[in-house]
């Protein structure tokens, strides 16, 4: 049988590594002993940072030689890993699937993958263990079209279903691994920083109106908030974002019709060569591009003034759809399947949208994930009521 495209090898072999990686993660939580390291202001590292990404950069180098990978951690590149921190196999459910055309012949030089080994590392180290996901991103010519976001402790607090889950996609295809929920119709529900706060990241949020604010740790798990319908919009008025931070999430986004962009509405560039940060902030919502630049619109121009503008990722040929929006063709259809993935649109009535049940992680979300602020337009962080439910 013919080798499948790079593509799904690279998203099935990221679907197996985040599987190891999450349980290395775990085994660290599990021994106390953090190795917590400062790297910079409010910027920390822990053994579990360093472990998941010699797991993930190993794995996948020595399978995709040829392929650019770039992890958060700056780590010696010639230290010896262990036996056991190398995945060599394969997610058999993502080789099934049918790479979208336009993603068939993608080479290795195209490629580059961002890892975010554990992402919401100062939640993780206070306990708030749900807010923590490892993050693979895979870019092509500058465009996340590809990634898997894995919640090591999904359901720590239901005992009797199964520990973490493995959400991933590809945009053209759709998502995998989670219930899509339709949000709230009749409120604004944003989300942003939870340990990376300032006055211009909250004043920016706040001029959005938002009936609710909900501040948790990570940008994968934010964008979980985000394809569950939790909440509306992502908004960070900050260039503390990283390409490790917002490529995974981002080519989720996209698989299911999402966005992510910089207060600005351009789109982030993935290619090797790219500044890390994103110096644009980021605003991230599960709306159409018309809808996600009605947001733009709305960010106040203080805010955008504080930001730079980001350098685009070059246009890719989507079989002829425009970037942001989603390519249905094929067995990603609805007609072809009862997995009604990559929809742009949101269905008015149904109130759940089974994106997959059978993927990686079957078990859908319902529980409230992290810490909700209630209030009226008026917020500030001061009188932000921080009841974080989800602490270990
Ligand atoms: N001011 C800042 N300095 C350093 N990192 C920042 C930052 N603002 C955001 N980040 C990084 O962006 C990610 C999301 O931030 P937040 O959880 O606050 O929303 C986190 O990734 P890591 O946890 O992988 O380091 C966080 O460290
Ligand atoms: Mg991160």
């Amino acid at each position: 049988m013919a080798s499948s495209p790079l593509i799904m090898r690279l998203v099935s072999a990221s679907v197996a590594v985040s599987n190891r990686a999450s349980g290395i993660i775990r085994d660290i939580m599990k021994s106390g002993n953090l190795g917590i390291v400062e790297k910079g202001k409010n910027d920390l590292q822990t053994e579990a940072d360093r472990s998941a990404q010699r797991c993930i950069v190993a794995s996948l180098h020595k399978r995709f030689p040829e392929v650019a990978i770039f992890g958060e951690e700056a780590l010696d590149p010639s230290e010896k890993i262990p036996a056991e921190f190398l995945e060599h196999e394969s997610d058999e459910y993502v080789l099934k699937q049918e790479c979208p055309e336009y993603l068939r012949n993608v080479a290795d030089e195209d490629v580059v993958i961002w890892v975010d080994p554990l992402d919401g590392t100062a939640e993780f180290t206070q306990g708030f263990l749900d807010h923590v996901t490892v993050l693979i991103g895979i870019a092509v010519k500058g465009n996340a079209v590809a990634g898997v976001i894995n919640q090591p402790w999904y359901n720590y607090q239901n005992p009797d279903k199964p520990l973490g889950r493995t959400i991933w996609g590809v945009m053209g295809l759709g998502g995998f691994g989670f219930l899509r929920e339709v949000p709230p119709k009749d409120k604004l529900i944003v989300t942003t920083s939870r340990s990376h706060s300032n006055m211009l990241v909250t004043e920016t949020v706040h001029s959005l109106n938002p009936n609710e604010v909900v501040r948790v740790g990570g940008t994968g798990h934010k964008v979980l908030l985000l394809i569950e319908g939790k909440v509306h919009a992502y908004v960070f008025a900050s260039k503390g974002c990283k390409k490790w931070d917002t490529c995974a999430p981002e080519a989720v986004l996209h698989a299911v019709g999402g966005c992510l962009t910089d207060l600005h509405g351009i789109k982030m560039n993935y290619a090797k060569d790219v500044q890390r940060q994103n110096t644009g902030g980021m605003l991230a919502t599960l709306m159409n591009e018309e809808d996600h630049r009605g947001i733009v619109a709305k960010i106040p121009e203080l805010a955008k003034d504080a930001m730079e503008q980001s350098s685009p990722a070059p246009e890719l040929d989507f079989m002829g759809a425009k970037f942001g929006q989603n390519p249905q063709r094929g067995s990603n259809s609805e007609e072809k399947s009862n997995i009604p993935i990559g929809s742009n649109k949101v269905p008015s009535e149904e109130k759940k949208q089974a994106v997959d049940q059978s993927a990686v992680s079957p078990t859908p979300s319902t529980d409230s994930q992290g810490t909700t602020s209630s209030k009226s337009s008026q917020l500030s962080d001061s009188v932000q009521k921080e009841t974080c439910t989800t602490k270990l």
